[in-house]
């Protein structure tokens, strides 16, 4: 089944053309790199993914196979689509006063009470499951201080965490490493790699640099100014292409070391098979 299904996806804000048509769908299980310049369109596209936002007319989300939004109204099952998606962000993801479980344990409030919910009352194994998440994600002795103390890469692995408490079955990040140093973006890296290889979780994830699109994703959705421009395999996006794709553009998106390639990626599922944009054989890789 296709966990996200996007059909001619339009967003205007004013005069600004934000999305345009877009057209994409990825598989359940898949792990998916979302890439392009400052602008292209990354963020509003996880945002309409997520339900956070409505198209224009004409637009089309379906999430596991259920209308998410049609022509701007979020369907029926609007609510309990959401659940299904965990989203992690460049920053501000933790409570920064609440301890570090307590904001992983924020992942089930849609399944508990709401009085339970607003007073914080968790149970024994509810509790050892947040411990169990973060040291799923590989920092579980941190589970009782303030989410403040925590570093940049382990306040994006607690928000991973948080995730799998929500037992979402999509996991959109956008941008989750854009503010983080080489090494703690490896081990992000690492853990929505795993969490995708093991939990079968279905990962989308924007990166401003290519170079880890390479290393973690078979499949990269590329935009620019709104539109998809390219979807296929990760391993075509030299920086030969890159040029050609974004012009002076693509200087953003190449770090100026490659990583060290590493077994990285999930295997494909075979219901996934993307190519490059129909109309955009152009810009094929040589
Ligand atoms: N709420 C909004 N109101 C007006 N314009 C917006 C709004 N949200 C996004 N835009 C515009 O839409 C375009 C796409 O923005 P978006 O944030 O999706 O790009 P991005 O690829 O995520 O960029 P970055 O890599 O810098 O985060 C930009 O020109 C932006 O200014």
């Amino acid at each position: 089944m296709m966990a996200i299904s996007v059909e001619k996806l339009s967003k205007r804000f004013g005069r600004k053309q934000a999305l345009c048509e877009i057209d994409l769908s990825i598989a359940e299980g898949e792990m998916v790199a979302l890439i392009g310049a400052s602008g292209s369109g990354k963020s509003t596209l996880m945002r309409h993914i997520a339900g956070l936002e409505r198209g224009d007319t004409g637009s089309s989300v379906k999430i596991l196979g259920d209308v998410q939004q049609k022509d701007g109204r979020f369907g029926p099952k609007m609510r309990e689509l959401r659940s299904q998606i965990g989203v992690i962000f460049q920053q501000f993801n933790l409570v920064a006063r609440l301890p570090v479980i307590t904001n992983v344990l924020t992942g089930i409030l849609g399944r508990i009470s709401a009085w339970r919910g607003t007073f914080g009352i968790f149970s024994k194994s509810e509790k050892a499951d947040a411990i169990h998440a973060l040291a799923r994600v590989g920092i579980p002795e941190v589970a009782w201080q303030r989410a403040s103390t925590l570093s940049g890469g382990q306040q994006q692995r607690a928000a991973i965490a948080r995730t799998l408490m929500q037992r979402s079955k999509i996991l959109l990040a956008d941008e989750p490493i854009a503010s983080l140093d080489p090494a703690s973006a490896r081990r992000v890296m690492d853990v929505l790699a795993d969490i995708n290889r093991t939990e079968g979780m279905t990962v989308l994830v924007s990166l401003h640099q290519v170079e880890y699109a390479r290393v973690y994703c078979d499949r990269t959705i590329a935009l620019r100014d709104g539109r998809v421009v390219y979807d296929g395999s990760s391993d075509a996006l030299s920086d030969d292409f890159l040029t050609r794709l974004y012009g002076a553009a693509s200087e953003e998106l190449v770090l100026p070391q490659r990583l060290p390639v590493k077994d990285s990626r999930a295997p494909a599922p075979a219901s996934s098979a993307p190519g490059i944009r129909q109309g955009q054989e152009e810009l094929a890789p040589a």
